[in-house]
């Protein structure tokens, strides 16, 4: 689904990511983890192009979802974030209803008749697991929800637009241990019919919910493998300290 080949970011002239190859398999999860300040998010970020908006970035090498090269020249932004949701670390609504946040996206992309939005918007909200909290309070503000619900939400509206690719990035560091549950559950779903590259602080997480785990260090992949061989027996000693808690 996602092939990355020599991928490098610079933040003005500080590098981010060095010569990253990686490839994410369609229907799956794939964690990023790694101590703060590797790279994580920087590399989800590029993979719907968020960090074109921050000055001074640069980034040489490819990336490619479903065959397209997302940083050529005929790319359009919006086609690309309809391809690929991003969901955030703080559950960030629109203050507007629960029904006008899931109809959103597809308002934009034009769909408009009642009966086509109501069907998606059920169809959303039950694939995020809140449709039987939210069916008759769906005129209700989103801001009057829990935070757990929030961000079920914020995954129902990224749903709406029918994307391929769900980026998550430390979607439930914000959230109680029900409610990251939940989201775990969720996401296990999820990648029935989604690819899912989510980033985590939580290793427990990673092992438990993702497919493939790729450690960074210093903005380098050092090991990308499936999540079981990579906790029970990483290649790469950084992986293995990294893993047993002896850094980071
Ligand atoms: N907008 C920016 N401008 C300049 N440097 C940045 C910017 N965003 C991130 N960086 C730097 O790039 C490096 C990678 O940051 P990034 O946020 O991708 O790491 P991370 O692994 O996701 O960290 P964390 O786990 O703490 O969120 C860090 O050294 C960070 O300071």
């Amino acid at each position: 689904m996602i092939e990355i080949e020599n991928l490098e970011l610079y933040y003005g002239s500080f590098q981010a990511l060095r010569h990253v190859n990686l490839s994410v398999p369609e229907r799956s999860v794939t964690a990023f983890i790694g101590p703060s300040g590797c790279g994580k998010s920087t590399l989800l970020r590029t993979l719907n192009r968020m960090n074109d908006a921050i000055a001074g970035v640069r980034i040489e090498g490819k990336v490619e979802i479903q065959g397209r090269n997302i940083y050529a020249q005929d790319m359009q932004i919006e086609e690309l974030r309809k391809r690929v949701g991003m969901v955030f670390q703080q559950p960030n609504p629109f203050p507007k209803s629960i029904y006008d946040n899931v109809a959103y996206g597809p308002r934009l992309h034009g769909k408009t008749k009642k009966a086509d939005l109501d069907a998606l918007v059920e169809k959303s909200l039950r694939s995020a697991s809140l449709w039987n909290e939210v069916k008759d309070v769906l005129k209700k503000s989103a801001m009057s929800l829990s935070g757990g619900q929030q961000q079920r939400l914020c995954i129902a509206r990224a749903l709406a637009v029918e994307p391929d690719v769900l980026l998550m990035d430390e979607s439930t560091s914000a959230l109680d241990p029900i409610s990251t549950t939940k989201i775990e559950e969720l996401t296990r779903e999820l990648c029935k019919d989604y690819t899912i590259v989510m980033v985590t602080h939580n290793m427990h997480q990673a092992a438990r919910i993702s497919d493939r785990t790729v450690f960074f260090l210093n903005g380098e992949v050092v090991e990308a493998a499936d999540t079981q061989a990579l906790f029970s027996s990483p290649k790469d000693q950084r992986t293995e300290d990294y893993i047993s808690g002896r850094f980071g």
